[in-house]
């Protein structure tokens, strides 16, 4: 592991060391609480689960839900120049301006489901960032990963520590959960890569449109993310070797802010392919986040059922959605604080004068 900027506190290896697992203890307890709730057992289904792990991740029979954040990472790609998306790198920008000013989806989800927005550019191409978008940027963009890596390792570390003091800087603002989501014209290609190199799945089954691109587009896409993998031979039990390689500056952060959130004791909660391909990389820095990671949807692209099979997570919400931004986290919000008041508000048997289930 190269030396890290000397701003950054703790380096990569050591926190991920630092992470600890969830309370068993308090596992079962949650278990054994559902168990008794008046309903047939099991019968809630993965909102069972749900309660059972929050319980566990906390450290609180009912967790306390009520500051909620989506980090929106954002970042543009070299590889646009291939032609693997149907829109422009400065769609980027305007729509960090647009997260900022409160007009795109995910500002309106998050209003509905009382998020609070935070706007990161950890590498956009943008000369100036947008005011109220927090300028965390590493480089303007990667370069195109079709011809050599997309960025040093030590710039792949860098966002990843970006990343992570981030979740860490929420945790001290009394944040409970953290919704990842993103932002950059062209990664959709950097996160197929990364399922690619991780999964060892034919790129052409993992491929899907993006935000859209045609037919002939496709087939680039799938051409350039061949080259891309047999161009820098990223090495999949190196994490930061893919993300340096095929990887993007916003999917690096927002493996940092799994990392971070893990480290500091809070659920994360993923959002599309991009957001589970930065999963996949927190994964392999560290096995221990597993467990703080919540899948919400399922996205239309079709490596994101893939990777969320690789990670052992079920997505709850199935709406056919593929816009990222962390508008699938966000939407899942209110069955996470659902899943905590019935553990808190629900009569058991014992209540009714009943024996049990
Ligand atoms: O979250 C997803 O699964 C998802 C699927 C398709 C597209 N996107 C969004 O669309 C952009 C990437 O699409 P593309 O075609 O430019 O690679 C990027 O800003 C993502 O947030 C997101
Ligand atoms: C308009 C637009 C909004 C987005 N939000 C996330 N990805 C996006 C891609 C485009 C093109």
């Amino acid at each position: 592991m190269q030396q890290l900027n000397s701003s950054h506190h703790l380096q990569l290896e050591s926190l991920t060391r630092l992470i600890s697992l969830p309370d068993e203890t308090l596992e079962q307890q949650a278990r054994d609480r559902i168990d008794q709730l008046t309903k047939p057992p099991g019968s809630l289904g993965l909102l069972e689960e749900m309660a059972i792990r929050l319980a566990g991740i906390t450290g609180e029979q009912t967790p306390d839900m009520s500051k909620k954040a989506i980090v929106v990472c954002c970042g543009d790609h070299g590889v646009v120049e291939e032609g693997v998306t149907a829109y422009p790198s400065e769609v980027t920008e305007k729509m960090m301006a647009n997260f900022a000013a409160g007009g795109a989806a995910i500002n309106v989800i998050a209003r509905q489901t009382k998020a609070d927005v935070y706007v990161l550019d950890v590498g956009s191409r943008a000369r100036t960032v947008p005011d109220g978008v927090i300028d965390c940027k590493v480089r303007p963009g990667t370069d195109n990963m079709a011809s050599g890596p997309a960025m040093s390792r030590d710039e792949a570390v860098q966002a990843v520590m970006t990343g992570v003091e981030m979740a860490r800087r929420l945790k001290q603002e009394g944040v409970r959960v953290i919704g990842v989501g993103e932002m950059g014209i062209g990664n959709t290609t950097p996160a197929t890569a990364i399922a690619a190199v991780i999964t060892g799945s034919p790129v052409d089954q993992l491929t899907g449109r993006g935000a859209g691109v045609d037919d002939a587009g496709m087939l680039r896409k799938i051409r350039v993310i061949e080259q891309a993998i047999r161009v820098n031979q990223p090495d999949p039990q190196d994490p930061v070797d893919v993300l340096a390689k095929v990887g993007g500056l916003e999917i690096a952060a927002m493996a940092g802010v799994m990392l971070g959130g893990a480290l500091e004791r809070m659920p994360v909660v993923i959002d599309g392919l991009i957001s589970t391909s930065a999963a996949m990389i927190a994964v392999g820095l560290s096995e221990r986040v597993k467990p703080y990671l919540f899948a919400s949807h399922l996205s239309e692209e079709p490596a994101h059922r893939i990777l969320l099979e690789k990670l052992g997570l079920t997505p709850l919400i199935h709406a056919r959605m593929r816009l990222g931004e962390g508008t699938g986290a966000a939407l899942l919000f209110p069955m996470m604080e659902a899943a905590v008041a019935l553990m808190r508000e629900m009569a058991t048997f014992a209540d009714l004068g009943l024996e049990g289930p």
